[in-house]
C-alpha cells in the first residue's frame, strides 16, 4: 500500500527516472507519463507507465482522474540549448505550450501542488557570482527563455487559483545512480561529463573542449556539478514541502562550488586511470564563462545538503556506464 502517489511527467528521462526510482523508496508511487522521444522505457521501473503527450491536455486528465496523484513533478521537456537557438518553435511548443496544458489539466482535475525542473540557463550571464535566487533572470538562449515563461506561468497561476509550486533551478546536473540501476543517457550525448567518460572509454576519438581563453583560473568554463541522486532528493524535499502547507518558491539547486572543465577531466583521470583525450576547439556560443549557485536557500527552505555532488562521487557513479572500471 502506498502512501500517495505523484505523477512524474517526462519519468522516462535521466532526472526524472532517478526521482521515480527514489519517490518509490520513499513509499510515493510514481505514475510516469513520458512521449518517449527523448526517455528511455526500460528507466521505467517503479511504478505504472502511460505513454503520452504534455500537449495532449484531455490525455493528460484521463490519466490524472485514473491514478488520482496528489502532486505533479513536471520534467517532460525539450533541453538541449543549441537546438533550441536552431529550433525555438520545438521549445515553444514542448516547454510553453506543454506546461501550460499540464497546468489546465491540474487545475480542472483539482491537482494543487506542482513541482518544475527549471534551469539554472534562466539567469543567462549573471553580473554577480555566485548566483542567488535573486540574481536576475536574463536567459540568453530560447531554452532558459521556456523555462522562465514557465516558471511564470506557475507563479501566475498559483495567484489566481488554488495551486502551490516549487520551482527547481538545476545547475549542472550529472552522475549516475549510486546502486547502478541507472545511468546518465542521452541521444545525442553533448554534456560535459558523459562526453569526457566515452573519450576516455575509446567510444569517441577524443573530447572537444570549447574555448580555452575565459577570464576563469585556468581559462575552461567552470560550471556547478550536481549529483542526479541529490536533484531527485530535492524533488521528494519539495514534495514533502509542499504536502505539509509550504510556500511558493524557487530554489537553486546545486552545491555552492564550481569546478573547471580541466578539473574535471583531472578527476576522471585519477578515478578511471584513462586520461581523457581532447582537442581545443573555440568558444561554443552561449556559454557563459562560470556558473555557480547560492545554494542556501533550498538548505533553509527544504533541509536539502547535496550528499553526492563531490567530482569524484559523481565520476565513480558515472564511469561504469561508459564501460570504465573505477579505482577503488
Ligand atoms: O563536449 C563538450 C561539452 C561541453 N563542454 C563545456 O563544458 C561545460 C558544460 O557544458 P554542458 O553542455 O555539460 O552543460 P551546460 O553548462 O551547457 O548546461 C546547459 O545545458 C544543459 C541544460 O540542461 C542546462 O540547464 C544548461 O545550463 C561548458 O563550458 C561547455 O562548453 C565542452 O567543452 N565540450
Amino acid at each position: 500500500m502506498v502512501a500517495s502517489r505523484i505523477l512524474v511527467t517526462g519519468g522516462a528521462g535521466y532526472i526524472g527516472s532517478h526521482t521515480a526510482k527514489l519517490l518509490r523508496l520513499e513509499g510515493i508511487e510514481p505514475v510516469v507519463y513520458d512521449n518517449l522521444t527523448t526517455g528511455n522505457r526500460s528507466a521505467v521501473r517503479w511504478g505504472p507507465f502511460v505513454q503520452g503527450d504534455i500537449l495532449d491536455g484531455r490525455h493528460l486528465i484521463e490519466v490524472i482522474e485514473a491514478h488520482q496523484p496528489d502532486a505533479v513533478i513536471h520534467f517532460a521537456a525539450s533541453a538541449y540549448v543549441g537546438e533550441s537557438v536552431a529550433d525555438p518553435a520545438k521549445y515553444y511548443n514542448n516547454n510553453v505550450r506543454g506546461t501550460l496544458s499540464l497546468l489546465d489539466a491540474c487545475r480542472q482535475t483539482g491537482v494543487d501542488k506542482v513541482i518544475f525542473s527549471s534551469s539554472c540557463a534562466t539567469y543567462g550571464v549573471p553580473a554577480v557570482l555566485p548566483i542567488d535566487e535573486a540574481t536576475p533572470q536574463a536567459p540568453i538562449n530560447p531554452y532558459g527563455k521556456t523555462k522562465l515563461v514557465a516558471e511564470h506561468m506557475l507563479a501566475d497561476y498559483a495567484a489566481a487559483f488554488a495551486l502551490n509550486y516549487v520551482s527547481l533551478r538545476y545547475f549542472n546536473a550529472c552522475g549516475a545512480d549510486p546502486e547502478g540501476d541507472l545511468g546518465e543517457w542521452h541521444d545525442p550525448e553533448t554534456h560535459l561529463i558523459p562526453r569526457a567518460l566515452m573519450a576516455a572509454a575509446g567510444r569517441i576519438p577524443h573530447l572537444e573542449i570549447f574555448g580555452e581563453d575565459y577570464d576563469t583560473p585556468d581559462g575552461t568554463c567552470v560550471r556547478d556539478y550536481i549529483h542526479v541522486a541529490d536533484l531527485a532528493s530535492a524533488h521528494v524535499l519539495a514534495y514533502r514541502h509542499l504536502a505539509k502547507g509550504g510556500g511558493n518558491v524557487a530554489l537553486n539547486l546545486g552545491t555552492g562550488r564550481g569546478f573547471s572543465i580541466k578539473e574535471v577531466l583531472r578527476t576522471i583521470g585519477e578515478i578511471t586511470g584513462h586520461d581523457v583525450p581532447v582537442v581545443f576547439r573555440r568558444r561554443r556560443a552561449g556559454d557563459p564563462p562560470a556558473l555557480y549557485a547560492d545554494a542556501g536557500l533550498a538548505c533553509r527552505t527544504l533541509g536539502f545538503l547535496p550528499r553526492y555532488s563531490d567530482l569524484e562521487t559523481i565520476v565513480r557513479t558515472a564511469a561504469p556506464f561508459f564501460g570504465l572500471e573505477v579505482r577503488s
